[in-house]
């Protein structure tokens, strides 16, 4: 449960996970609260995304994944796939979808919605417009996504996952190969979905972005050394201690940044 006795978005309890003969993530337990913005971060290769696979119900695991308070694997996959949204790393698994025009690409953030083989609805359409225009993505609409830039791509995939209209929206390195201007708008997106009452999970390497969220998991080597808010010194010294002390954070023009040292 979190804090307030309210289900939190997603709980992990003892949650382990093993990749080929390795485990890789050790005995978790965690509560993510709703309609909040939390940000995993922690060095390479320290078991983010697959933290983040599996509480997306995306890797098998041991131990439970909760989704307000419902034991994740007993949610019928479809509602699940209404109610939590993912977007991947970007090149991972979206091949497939190069020959696809961008407007379509974003409907696939519909199917959850749709009945089986019908065409897609009025409210599917508003949407799919909704997320494009966001991500100002909707002038490519008529483009094959394999035509696109690698930041330009990434838009449309955050516009698909956006087009869900999930409650919990998880999201790996989403910042990738986004321009400065477009990382100031994926976080003001994420502000807005959050006001909104949404999730936010992201796996994020942009330490002052990562910052920016409401509160911050840090992960070493498998494990959750720190689960706290962004502003709470534990969890700076946290943060600087999974990086081995080689990077400090400050406050700066009324943000938290992390600086090498
Ligand atoms: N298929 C696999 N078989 C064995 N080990 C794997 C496999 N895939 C990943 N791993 C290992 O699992 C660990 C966790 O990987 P994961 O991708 O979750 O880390 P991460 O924190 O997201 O890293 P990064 O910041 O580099 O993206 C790594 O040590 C990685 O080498």
């Amino acid at each position: 449960m979190s804090r307030d006795d309210t289900p939190a978005a997603l709980e992990a309890r003892r949650l382990s996970a093993t990749l080929g003969v390795t485990e890789v993530l050790h005995d978790i337990d965690l509560a993510l609260p709703s309609a909040r913005w939390t940000s995993i971060v922690g060095p390479n290769g320290a078991g983010k995304s697959t933290l983040l696979k599996a509480l997306a119900g995306l890797l098998a695991h041991r131990g439970e994944v909760r989704l307000f308070g419902e034991a994740q694997d007993k949610v019928p996959a479809r509602v699940r796939a209404r109610r939590l949204s993912w977007l991947g790393q970007s090149g991972t698994g979206e091949g497939s979808a190069d020959d696809l025009m961008v407007y379509d690409v974003a409907m696939l953030g519909r199917l959850p919605h749709q009945r089986w083989l019908a065409a897609p609805g009025e409210a599917d359409r508003e949407a799919v417009e909704r997320a494009l225009r966001s991500t100002q993505a909707w002038d490519w609409r008529d483009r094959p996504l394999g035509q696109l830039s690698g930041g330009e791509r990434q838009r449309v995939l955050l516009a698909r996952a956006l087009a869900v209209e999930a409650e919990v929206l998880l999201m790996d390195e989403p910042l990738a190969n986004l321009d400065p201007p477009h990382q100031a708008d994926w976080m003001q997106i994420v502000r807005a979905l959050v006001a909104e009452g949404r999730t936010v999970v992201s796996v994020l390497h942009e330490l002052p972005m990562a910052l920016a969220a409401d509160e911050l998991v840090v992960m070493d080597r498998g494990r959750v050394v720190r689960h706290g808010g962004c502003d709470d010194p534990a969890t700076h010294a946290a943060l600087e201690q999974v990086f081995d002390h080689r990077i400090r954070v400050h406050r700066v023009a009324d943000q938290w940044i992390a600086l090498p040292k």
